[in-house]
């Protein structure tokens, strides 16, 4: 199974909660829903729903088990794209980043043609693409639902979903990324990226290298990177769910249940968070650093179970016990910021829990997870290890500086997270060498906590 399968999920998921039959049918007993759909379908007839996606591949495996599921008419076929080559990128960033560049007009057309048509509607969008080498590409609206006077204003943004390490995901992606940036500068590109799991010997061997090559596009060129980790959903997975071996379907569980959580607030809006830059801009107060940590819990004491609904007074009271108790540190140089949002979520699916919560942490402790991969890069690089598939492409022919440069980006990357856990942060400055002493930071975070609460 491949990473596309998370993208996949993620679809189905939404279906589910919105009432829509796996061939984009809405169900009777939906179509008098409040929710808004239409943030990722757009509606082809009057019960007729298509994701607003785009599908991108180099190799036909995924998408033909798609197109032989029962959601094979789920999505628009002009918006799956499959490379005539077929030959998929090897796992290799530069196969896949060379790909894309060829690719460029054909893929570009189709983003063009989604974006294009998300303008000219009355309603706002918002775009989103997912999927590892494959992106969906969604235009989310952010129509204001029936009984609204107002009009929102219109925004556009894209979603990218795909993994770090392998070759199409990360190379292509990588490429995508940079035109996306450059072609629509206003647009939030938000992504959901996959990163490998670092306690189990990956039989791509070159994936350190994909990765920093991977992690300094996200860096320069997305606004806000959901980290989904291989390593962290495997622990949970056997640690906490006491699954042996976890397979990747029962990892995509998790990870469709925290991207639909992280979505609700746009699908199921309420006064507040319910657009993208809403959501993501309380908790990424510099540029940079936009990597967010997720979590998610079902809350299911007795206490929550006959307490119903949450009450946002005493959610606002426990905030300020954790502020003035200083329960959780918080950036020194910019106000403790925790907020909560609460979400109603889909009548459709059942749960057992009354009340469920998705955190957003912006935590400077995700550095770590970067030390890690330049950490794991390092090992290979001294020993010039498997550089020769890189160097079989033109954009290494000649120099290997390019994956140099990715490791001084990620570095800094890990120096300005680190600096940011301090007072001075403000007259932190990449090109000099920073007087922290590292043994004394403490990790801090901007957090955000949504509830999804049963209505
Ligand atoms: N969570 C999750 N991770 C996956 C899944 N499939 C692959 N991965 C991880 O993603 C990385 C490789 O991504 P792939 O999707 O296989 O690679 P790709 O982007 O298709 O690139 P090529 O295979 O080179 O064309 C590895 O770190 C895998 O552990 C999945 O279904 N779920």
């Amino acid at each position: 199974m491949e990473i596309f399968s998370v993208g996949f999920e993620f679809w189905k998921q939404l279906c589910s909660e919105h009432g829509i039959s796996p061939e984009g049918i809405l169900e009777e007993f939906a179509a008098a829903g409040s929710d808004r759909k239409d943030v990722f379908f757009y509606q082809a007839d009057d019960d007729h729903y298509i994701p607003r996606a785009v599908l991108l591949d180099l190799e036909p495996r995924v998408i033909h088990t798609i197109m032989n599921s029962p959601y094979a008419k789920l999505y628009n076929p002009e918006n799956v794209y499959l490379s005539k080559h077929g030959g998929g990128a090897g796992n290799n960033w530069a196969s896949g980043y060379s790909q894309g560049e060829k690719l460029n007009e054909e893929v570009f057309d189709i983003i063009n043609r989604e974006a294009e048509g998300s303008d000219n509607l009355e309603y706002n969008e918002c775009n989103d693409i997912s999927s590892g080498g494959r992106w969906d590409c969604m235009d989310s609206f952010k129509k204001q639902n029936g009984e609204s006077v107002q009009s929102m204003p219109v925004e556009l943004g894209f979603v990218l979903c795909h993994s770090i390490a392998g070759g199409t995901g990360s190379g292509m992606g990588s490429y995508i990324l940079e035109h996306l940036s450059d072609r629509f500068p206003k647009k939030l590109v938000q992504t959901y990226s996959v990163f490998p799991n670092l306690d189990e010997i990956s039989d791509v061997v070159v994936q350190p290298y994909n990765s920093l090559l991977t992690l300094k596009r996200l860096t320069e060129c997305a606004d806000c990177v959901m980290v989904l980790d291989n390593t962290a959903l495997n622990r949970i997975a056997s640690d906490r769910l006491h699954i042996q071996n976890p397979s990747f379907a029962q990892i995509n569980t998790l990870v469709s249940t925290i991207m639909s959580a992280s979505t609700a607030t746009l699908r199921y809006p309420s006064y507040m968070n319910n657009d993208l830059i809403s959501l993501v801009a309380p908790l990424i107060p510099t540029p940079r650093l936009h990597f967010l940590m997720t979590g998610y819990t079902p809350l299911s004491s007795d206490h929550e179970l006959n307490a119903g609904e949450v009450d946002p007074s005493q959610v606002h009271k426990s905030l300020q016990r954790i502020r003035e108790r200083k329960l959780a540190s918080f950036i020194p140089w910019g106000p403790a910021s925790i907020q909560v949002a609460l979400s109603r979520r889909s009548p459709y699916v059942h749960s057992s829990h009354k009340v469920s919560g998705l955190l957003l942490a912006n935590h400077t402790n995700i550095s770590s997870l970067f030390d890690r991969c330049v950490q794991q890069f390092d090992k290979l690089r001294k020993r010039e290890a498997f550089l020769e598939v890189f160097r079989k492409e033109a954009m290494f022919r000649d120099s290997l500086e390019g994956l140099d440069e990715s490791r001084t980006a990620i570095d800094e990357l890990v120096r300005e997270y680190q600096a940011a856990a301090t007072q001075d942060y403000v007259y932190w400055n990449p090109g000099k060498a920073h007087a922290t002493n590292v043994t004394q930071l403490h990790a801090c975070s901007n957090e955000r906590i949504s509830f999804l609460s049963l209505k």
